[in-house]
């Protein structure tokens, strides 16, 4: 597998409309998505965009808000109270052939891929064999960079 672009980095928070302000009010956002729910992973989602060079996307910050206590970002800020990094998030051109490498190498692909914010498919590798960084692997969508 031959490693792509950094989407985004996944930033939990248990108040969307608070951490929306604050990147625009702190860290001087000017561009930030509307909000909108992904129920297959149980979050309200919105995106920072980041500039990138020569006027090409930059890296996004997802902001990401639970919908359920029992979800992955809600049980996660169970313990982490006042959010923070939750994931990472690379490109890859083809995202099954991505699965079977992370699985040849033996590495734990939690489910099977789904369609994410994106619109194309995710998955996620366990934190505990990326070297504690719970890690997202998305296929690039078409006519992206
Ligand atoms: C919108 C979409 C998109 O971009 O398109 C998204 O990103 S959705 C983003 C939200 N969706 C997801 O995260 C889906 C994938 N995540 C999951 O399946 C889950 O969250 C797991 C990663 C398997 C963790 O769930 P589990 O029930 O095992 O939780 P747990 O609290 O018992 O955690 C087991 C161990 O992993 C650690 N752990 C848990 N979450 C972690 C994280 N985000 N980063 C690093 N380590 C983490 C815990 O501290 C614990 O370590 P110790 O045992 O040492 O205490
Ligand atoms: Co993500």
């Amino acid at each position: 597998m031959k490693l792509g672009r950094l989407n985004h980095i996944g930033v939990a928070t248990p108040d969307l409309d608070a951490s929306i302000a604050f990147y625009r009010d702190v860290m001087g956002a000017t561009d930030v998505t509307e909000p909108f729910v992904l129920e297959s992973q149980q979050v309200r989602v919105c995106f920072v965009n980041t500039p990138g060079e020569n006027g090409t996307a930059g890296t996004q910050i997802e902001l990401l808000q639970p919908t359920a206590a029992d979800s992955a970002v809600g049980k996660w800020l169970e313990k982490n109270p006042l959010g923070g990094q939750h994931h990472i998030c690379y490109e890859v051109p083809d995202i099954l052939e991505a699965k079977a490498w992370f699985e040849k190498l033996g590495k734990r692909v939690l489910g099977e891929p789904r369609v994410g914010a994106h619109g194309t498919l995710i998955f996620f590798v366990h934190p505990k064999d990326m070297g504690g960084q719970l890690t997202e692997i998305m296929e690039t969508p078409k006519g992206a960079h």
